[in-house]
């Protein structure tokens, strides 16, 4: 069964305004606070750091002006003062820093279980749409980046806002002259900060896009590679690969660029800044309108008052690349899952009596897969959908999972609108074999028992007899305990085929899918196949997937399926006197292969 990835919709570079970015923000912040007792107490101690932060070249001060203009008597008493101050200054900091690793790592840690569990809860149509490599950056590049930011940038940016506050209160309090000097640079500063953020944010969100997609197509290419060798595509390969990577790097590069530019203006301003002080205050002091200790503690803030947004702004990069990061993984956690849409009920046993009443429905809205599919399948029934490729048997079937709902017309099971049953009981009760078998990295016993997780070994090992893949699984060395990697390389395609039948006959299931289980495999294990899937229809509604013609001419019903429609149904017989469109599959196709 092959769910085709027919367009990747290639999201536009989310353009996210001030007030997107305010949301995120929030979002974060209700992620973080789920530590709320330990964020209080770090935020406590970043309040405590930046009170020692003020104070220190206050207490310098102080300590000059006592020593130049009281004799320094109590200089015992300052120089205390300042240890105290600097010790706790360090130890504030080491234990802000300690908590807020734990906070960052722990949400993290909860916002990536959430995404994984969403992941598994999205319906097909969300991953026909995206590449697989995309979707991983999300759990890893774009994780990092918040993990990174609420790592240092939350610190970085409430111990900022808190010393630029403190810092200017004291500043107002011992000179407005000289804070208005220091603080006539800070307009430069704000609009040209503002100007590099809005362009670098831009360009980092590019930089995280392209990133994404350069993981897809490394991700797919890994995956292709035995085809790509197959059709010496390896330079074709390279070529995009280098596209997609200098796309990648340009976006990169500019990114750092600008936002390289801001500790520099920001240095620049802030010597500026310096010497005026330095001036102006040391003509102050000469005319005793400042003390020579208030002097010192001006040019110390000065430093401490540019610092703090020194460092606003670099954080603020890392911020937007976060935020770009999180809106990344909200977008996902933000799409609606299978069960948001899921009216149905649990249905404890279904029968497998299927009716398809005039269903239609289309991928894209621009054209129709199936049109007006009417036909009904008693309990127990074997089914064949055939029809030249493209024609929409597939599609039948994932209506009939619900992968997809259909867009007019209704599916009943047993009676009842599938529409009202739920997807979980729904697919409960089906069982699939299918043409391209995935094997999980595991066991082979974990492998069957993905069927029905709760079989002991002994009921796994009886499907496995049941499904004529006991004998080759006892000739493996270590039997059931054999270990596959993720892509089974170690067992033959109809072997694979052989212990999809024991997980579904493990599976129990009342209706199956069958989809062209028995091509390209040898004659014997063919036949051990075909034996094996004798034994799972017994008693159950089967539909089957078929191209090859020979191999379904014992079908209770045939339905012929043709550009979306149903055009003929009925048995082999029945069809072959028809002298139809089936026909004309049946006697043109040597191999009986139409598909
Ligand atoms: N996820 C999808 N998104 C958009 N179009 C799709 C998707 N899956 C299938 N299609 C299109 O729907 C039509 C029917 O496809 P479907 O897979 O049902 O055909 P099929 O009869 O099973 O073909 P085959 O025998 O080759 O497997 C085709 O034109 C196919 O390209």
């Amino acid at each position: 069964m092959n769910i085709r990835r027919i367009s990747q919709q290639r999201s536009p570079l989310a353009q996210n305004t001030s007030s997107q970015r305010f949301q995120t923000i929030q979002r974060l912040w209700k992620e973080l606070s789920k530590k709320r007792a330990l964020f209080l107490l770090v935020l406590f101690f970043i309040l405590i750091n930046a009170v020692l932060g003020v104070m220190g070249p206050l207490l310098i001060g102080k300590t000059v002006d006592h020593i130049v203009y009281d004799g320094g008597d109590k200089i015992g008493l300052f120089l205390l003062g300042l240890v105290f101050v600097y010790l706790f200054y360090s130890i504030t900091a080491f234990l802000q820093n300690y908590w807020m690793i734990n906070i960052s790592q722990d949400t993290v840690y909860r916002l990536r279980r959430r995404l994984f569990e969403h992941i598994q809860l999205l319906p097909i149509s969300f991953f026909d749409r995206r590449q697989h490599g995309e979707l991983m950056s999300r759990f890893t590049n774009d994780m990092d980046n918040v993990s990174s930011t609420l790592n240092s940038s939350v610190i970085h940016i409430f111990s900022s806002v808190l010393t630029l506050g403190g810092t200017l209160v004291v500043m107002v309090r011992l000179s407005p002259l000289l804070t208005v000097i220091t603080l006539l640079v800070v307009p430069i500063m704000f609009f040209g900060m503002r100007w590099i953020t809005n362009l670098t944010g831009k360009l980092f969100r590019e930089q995280q896009k392209y990133l994404g997609e350069l993981n897809g197509y490394i991700e797919e290419s890994i995956s292709g590679q035995k085809i790509i060798k197959a059709y010496s595509r390896e330079e074709e390969m390279m070529e995009q690969f280098l596209e997609k990577s200098k796309r990648l790097r340009e976006a990169g590069y500019w990114a750092q660029t600008y936002s390289g530019f801001i500790p520099k203006l920001m240095n620049l301003l802030n010597n500026f800044s310096f010497a005026m002080i330095a001036l102006i205050g040391g003509i102050l002091a000469m005319h005793g309108s400042v003390s020579i200790g208030v002097m010192i503690t001006f040019t110390e803030y000065a430093r401490q008052f540019t610092r703090p947004l020194n460092e606003l702004a670099n954080q603020f990069n890392t911020l937007l690349s976060a935020i770009a990061g999180a809106e990344r993984v909200f977008d996902i956690l933000d799409t609606k899952t299978e069960d948001e849409n899921d009216s149905g009920e649990d249905v404890e046993h279904i029968r497998g009596e299927v009716t398809f009443s005039h269903v239609s429905f289309s991928y894209e809205k621009s054209d129709s897969t199936i049109m007006d599919v009417h036909f009904h399948v008693n309990p127990g029934e074997m089914v064949a959908l055939v029809g030249p490729t493209g024609a929409g048997k597939t599609t039948i079937i994932n209506l009939l999972s619900r992968f997809y709902d259909c867009d007019s017309g209704a599916i009943f099971i047993d009676g009842k609108n599938i529409q009202q049953i739920s997807r979980s009981s729904l697919r409960k009760s089906m069982g699939f074999v299918l043409q391209d078998v995935f094997l999980f990295e595991g066991t082979i016993r974990e492998n069957i028992r993905y069927g029905r997780l709760d079989a002991t070994d002994e009921e796994v090992e009886e499907a496995a007899k049941q499904a004529n893949a006991h004998s080759f699984i006892m000739r493996l060395p270590q039997g059931y305990d054999t270990v596959l990697s993720g892509d089974a390389t170690g067992i033959s395609q109809g072997q694979k085929q052989l212990l999809s039948i024991a997980r579904a006959i493990l599976r129990n299931p009342s209706i199956l899918i069958l989809d062209e289980a028995t091509s390209n495999i040898d004659t014997v294990t063919e036949l051990k196949i075909q034996e094996a899937l004798k034994q799972l229809m017994k008693g159950r509604t089967t539909f089957c997937i078929a191209h090859r013609l020979n191999t379904i001419r014992h079908a209770d019903q045939i339905l012929v399926i043709k550009d979306g429609k149903l055009i003929e149904k009925g048995t082999h017989e029945s069809l072959i006197q028809t002298r139809g469109f089936y026909y004309d599959l049946y006697t043109h196709s040597d191999q009986k292969d139409v598909g």
